[in-house]
């Protein structure tokens, strides 16, 4: 058996970031919200992200925006409900699990787990008030 080994520096990110978008682009519940929905630009978007993760196992120091409000605007632009976090989270889980084993690619999935659920909350909130304003 091959022993798979840890998440250790940026080109491990960018080999599991990668790995996971080819999922959610091949996804028919994921891709439109990418593609049709943000229309997001893969050579600008990717490196965002393998930034945002080298900061968040390894204290990069290289990731200084706002990571809520872009999904904010894509809920009111789409819905996101939870089969969507639920979703987003396999496929995170799954290409994560497939490649890597260890401390950091645990925790690559738990701080995962914690900024969806945090994201999920944020959204519940705001749907709240706009339900408590319109009442
Ligand atoms: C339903 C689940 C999710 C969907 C559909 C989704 C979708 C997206 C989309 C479309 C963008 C690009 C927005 C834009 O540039 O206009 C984005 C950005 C981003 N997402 Fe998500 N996302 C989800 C969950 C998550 C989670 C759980 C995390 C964190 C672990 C995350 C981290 C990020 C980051 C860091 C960015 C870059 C924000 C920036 O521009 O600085 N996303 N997401």
């Amino acid at each position: 058996m091959i022993t798979k080994k840890d998440i250790q520096n940026r080109d491990d990110i960018i080999r599991l970031i990668n790995a996971f978008y080819d999922k959610l682009l091949d996804d028919e519940l994921m891709a439109p919200l990418f593609t049709e929905v943000a229309g997001v630009r893969l050579q600008e978007h990717l490196p965002i992200l393998y930034d945002f993760w080298q900061s968040v196992l390894f204290q990069a120091g290289k990731y200084s925006r706002d990571a809520m409000q872009p999904h904010l605007d894509l809920h009111f632009a789409h819905p996101l409900h939870d089969r969507h976090f639920e979703r987003w989270l396999e496929l995170f889980n799954g290409s994560v699990d497939e490649q890597f084993a260890g401390e950091k690619a645990h925790q690559a999935k738990v701080r995962a787990l914690s900024i969806a659920t945090v994201i999920r909350i944020k959204i519940h909130n705001l749907e709240k008030q706009r339900l408590e304003l319109n009442n």
